[in-house]
């Protein structure tokens, strides 16, 4: 089978995304097909795939699906990067419209020429706090703020956000020292969130600015995460680390996003998106 595709990454978060207002899948291939095409060996090399397809609500839709097949609810450097391409590539027109996906709809600006798009703003909607809809286990009802986590040996302390998809945020003194490879594979996949977790760990420089790293449910360490970045700044929020309605600058491995929670209202995501390959992959399914 030849299928077309281009990769983009957002802030080094990176993925093969195949146009389906052109290409047809069936649906049994597509988690096969992730696994196949972010093979650094024998595939192409990313994070996941990203289906950009025809919407009945939306200008366009989105569909995620992590290195490891699993289809995801959201992504929001995916987001910026699908904003890039579908302005670039004519399926819209305005600068500013709407992108359907699992999680429901957002609205996305896109910044520059139809030659070029470098930076996209992205209205992610409302984070969802209460535990049973992130979800979590635990009493129903509540925030999960600053809440004791038992991680093994390790005393934790953890603020729980989804943003259509789960985070799990833990605030640390010293980002290089934030036990990410030997913490994060395990939370991950803790059954007190009974969908798996994203986690991430932050530490504040100000109440503006923060150090990011992250462990992406499917995916594991990723240069950059869009929603856990929006998740990282509410979680800052609600821990009174930082202000509402303000930029905050987030460095991420892979570059910097800047995001904003409006008070009762959206997160703001800002950041660049990139194209850098575009072509064929050969691929033989087998059922
Ligand atoms: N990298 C993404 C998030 C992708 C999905 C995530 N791993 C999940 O399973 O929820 C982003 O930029 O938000």
């Amino acid at each position: 089978m030849e299928i077309p595709f281009v990769k983009l990454h957002g802030l080094k978060n990176s993925y093969i995304f195949i146009n389906l207002f052109q290409f047809q899948l069936e649906e049994e291939m597509l988690a096969p097909l992730a696994i196949a095409v972010a093979d650094r060996d024998t595939g192409i090399g990313s994070d996941g795939l990203i289906l950009i397809h025809p919407s009945e609500t939306c200008d366009v839709g989105m569909r995620v699906f992590n290195l490891d097949g699993s289809e995801a609810m959201n992504c929001g450097n995916g987001l910026r990067c699908v904003a890039k391409y579908a302005y670039e590539n004519d399926l819209v027109e305005r600068d500013t419209f709407t992108i359907q996906t699992k999680a429901g709809q957002v609205e996305a600006k896109v910044h520059g020429s139809k030659a070029h798009v470098h930076e996209v703003t992205v209205d992610m909607g409302a984070p969802i706090l209460q535990r049973e809809l992130i979800p979590m286990l635990g009493e129903a009802g509540q925030e999960v703020v600053d809440e004791v986590f038992e991680a093994g040996e390790e005393q934790l302390h953890v603020t729980a956000v989804s943003m259509g998809n789960p985070h799990a945020v833990f605030f640390v003194d010293n980002i290089d020292e934030a036990p990410l490879y030997t913490q994060g594979p395990v939370i991950t996949k803790d059954l007190r969130f009974p969908e798996g977790v994203n986690v991430e760990f932050i530490e504040m420089v100000s109440n503006k600015e923060m150090h990011f790293r992250v462990w992406e449910r499917g995916s594991g360490v990723t240069q950059a995460c869009g929603t856990g970045a929006c998740a990282a700044v509410v979680a800052a929020i609600q821990n009174g680390k930082a202000p509402y309605g303000e930029e905050v600058t987030v460095h991420l491995s892979g570059g910097d996003l800047f995001i904003r929670w409006e008070k009762d209202g959206s997160v703001w995501m800002r950041g660049a998106a990139e194209k850098t390959v575009s072509g064929t992959f050969y691929w033989e399914h087998s059922a």
